[in-house]
């Protein structure tokens, strides 16, 4: 079974994923892939390269904050650059999916309703938090103006949208709760994985 993770910037979804990981549930974070996609297939660096100029990359390595500068204030070329993108990462997703022997597998996406791949997942998890508190979290932990955070933030569905579609919500305030949540969200999802 493949449970979609998902939330808007600074909300938590990497600290919940990890919280599952610790519980011994295999994680796949698309954005780590992502990058790791970005550094290592020539034909993605060749549309990125023609996409955004050869300033998007400093030899095989993307140079992020460029691209960023770029994409969080273009539509059209975050659109594009997804496109570039998005098919590698399910590729890459499908071919790990499919050596995991277990009840269950986190799918951790930022942008999981804002491609539609909710519709790849069996059910999904929606982590919020407190605006304020979702931009001062990235602020610190980035070392990134306010502004940067929210020309992402401007890029992603408003928590109220997601909540419509997500099967869980896990409010990520309280650490502590967060981690008492997922752990009977686990029990949830390991009986829903197994047949009737
Ligand atoms: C634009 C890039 C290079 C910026 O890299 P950078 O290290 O500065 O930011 P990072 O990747 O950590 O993203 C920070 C946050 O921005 C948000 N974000 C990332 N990609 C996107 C996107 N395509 N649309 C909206 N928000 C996004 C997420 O909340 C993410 O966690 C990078 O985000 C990227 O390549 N994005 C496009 C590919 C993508 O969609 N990755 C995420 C899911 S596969
Ligand atoms: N409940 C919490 N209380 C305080 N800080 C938190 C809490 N949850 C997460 N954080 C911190 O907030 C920051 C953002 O958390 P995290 O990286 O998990 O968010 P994210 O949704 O994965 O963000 P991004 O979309 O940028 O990847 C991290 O520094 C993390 O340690």
């Amino acid at each position: 079974m493949i449970v979609g993770l998902t939330g808007g910037i600074g909300s938590g979804k990497t600290t919940v994923a990890k919280i599952f990981e610790e519980i011994g549930v295999p994680v796949y974070i698309a954005d780590k892939e992502a990058k790791l996609l970005m550094e290592t297939s020539g034909e993605i660096r060749g549309g990125i390269i023609e996409l955004l100029g050869e300033e998007a990359y400093t030899g095989n390595l993307p140079n992020s904050s460029y691209i960023a500068s770029i994409v969080f204030n273009n539509k059209n070329k975050l659109d594009l650059l997804n496109a570039i993108i998005h098919p590698a990462v399910k590729k890459h997703f499908k071919e790990w999916y499919e050596k995991q022997k277990v009840p269950y597998v986190i799918k951790e996406v930022a942008i999981l309703f804002e491609t539609g791949s909710d519709k790849e997942c069996d059910c999904t998890v929606l982590v919020t938090a407190p605006l304020e508190d979702r931009i001062k979290r990235v602020m610190e932990r980035d070392q990134v103006s306010k502004e940067e955070v929210e020309s992402r933030i401007n890029n992603q569905w408003p928590d109220n949208e997601k909540i419509k579609l997500a099967d869980y919500v896990v409010n990520n305030i309280n650490l502590v709760k967060t981690k008492q949540c997922v752990t009977t969200l686990h029990h949830t999802l390991l009986a829903k994985s197994r047949p009737v």
